[in-house]
């Protein structure tokens, strides 16, 4: 088997994690989170996201967050989803942007009220503006396999948005399977063709573990030759706007996964756990995390 002997993770609790999340969570909680994440070994994670509050209000103190948890020795990466968004984010400190486009018109129409095509438009050159204002810019391609409106996505319509992306400029490809859908099978063979034709950018695996596939699909993708995968902590998260995705794969049951085959990430599992202990009384639902719910 082709096995990595590092893995980086990307951790997107804060952000995917909470964002679905019904009740407010205060923003001193959300900040004492990331400070534990950053505490247990976590280098590069998604903080918040600048989109508007009207649809994302547990977003609002995005400009909070900011200001409480940059630090140097992580890359700190906040959402944007169009030109407003990355102009609040230069007013911050914060030197990574995400953006983020599915492949399919129908999420992206109920996701940020643009067919692809015009959030295209909107994102790319907003991409070459902040490459030449040295932001790291990072990509999230969602709906990459299947899409809730639209159904099985074609690989190469997938390829064909990744390269637009990288020839804007990015520095990362974050390519989702959004609802949690995509096969070991899938997953493999996307990944395989996406490193093949696009290996001069980082590429990271995004899986959600809505029928419990995001670690087969993570074994499959290391095949494919990706060593970097966004989780979040406490297997939270899913977008508000794709009916049926459910939690993102849980950062500690792929670094449990990860380390007892050898495979290094640095990560130390019980200071992740609490992390988790930190944010679990504000959080809705039940964290149904296997390595989580062993530790308590
Ligand atoms: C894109 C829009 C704004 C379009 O929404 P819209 O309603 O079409 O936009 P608009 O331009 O008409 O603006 C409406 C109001 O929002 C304000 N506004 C407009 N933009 C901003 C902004 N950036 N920040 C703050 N405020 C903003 C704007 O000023 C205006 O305020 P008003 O005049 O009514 O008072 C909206 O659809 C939106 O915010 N969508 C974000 C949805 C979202 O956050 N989804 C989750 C993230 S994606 C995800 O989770 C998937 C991922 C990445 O994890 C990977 C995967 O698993 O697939």
């Amino acid at each position: 088997m082709k096995l990595p002997k590092q893995v980086t993770i990307i951790e997107v609790g804060p952000r995917d994690g909470l964002q679905n999340e019904q009740n407010f969570v205060p923003t001193e909680v959300k900040a004492a989170f990331i400070r534990k994440l950053k505490a247990a070994g976590i280098k590069e994670m998604e903080l918040t996201s600048f989109v508007s509050p009207k649809w994302v209000p547990q977003m609002r103190d995005a400009y909070d967050i900011v200001e409480n948890c940059l630090t140097e020795d992580s890359r700190d990466i906040v959402l944007a989803p169009n030109r407003k968004g990355v102009e609040r984010v230069y007013e911050t400190g914060c030197r990574a942007i995400a953006v983020f486009v599915g492949v399919s018109s129908g999420f992206n129409r109920k996701n940020i009220n643009k067919s692809t095509e015009e959030a295209l438009e909107e994102t790319l050159p907003l991409v070459k503006e902040m490459k030449e204002r040295n932001y790291f810019v990072r990509a999230c391609i969602s709906t990459a396999f299947h899409c809730p409106y639209e159904g099985k996505v074609d690989p190469y319509e997938t390829l064909a948005i990744c390269k637009a992306f990288r020839d804007a400029g990015v520095d990362e490809l974050s390519v989702a399977d959004t609802i949690g859908q995509a096969n070991p099978l899938e997953a493999f063979s996307l990944f395989s063709l996406l490193k093949r034709e696009l290996p001069d950018v980082l590429m990271t695996a995004h899986f959600h573990d809505t029928r419990k596939m995001a670690l087969p699909n993570i074994l499959a993708s290391m095949q494919a030759g990706v060593t970097r995968f966004d989780a979040s902590a406490g297997g939270l998260g899913g977008c508000p706007f794709a009916p049926g995705a459910t939690g993102n794969v849980a950062t500690e049951d792929v670094v449990y996964m990860l380390d007892s085959m050898g495979i290094s990430t640095g990560i130390d599992l019980e200071k992740l756990t609490g992390a988790i202990r930190e944010v679990s009384s504000h959080i809705s639902r039940k964290i149904e995390s296997g390595y989580y719910n062993l530790s308590l």
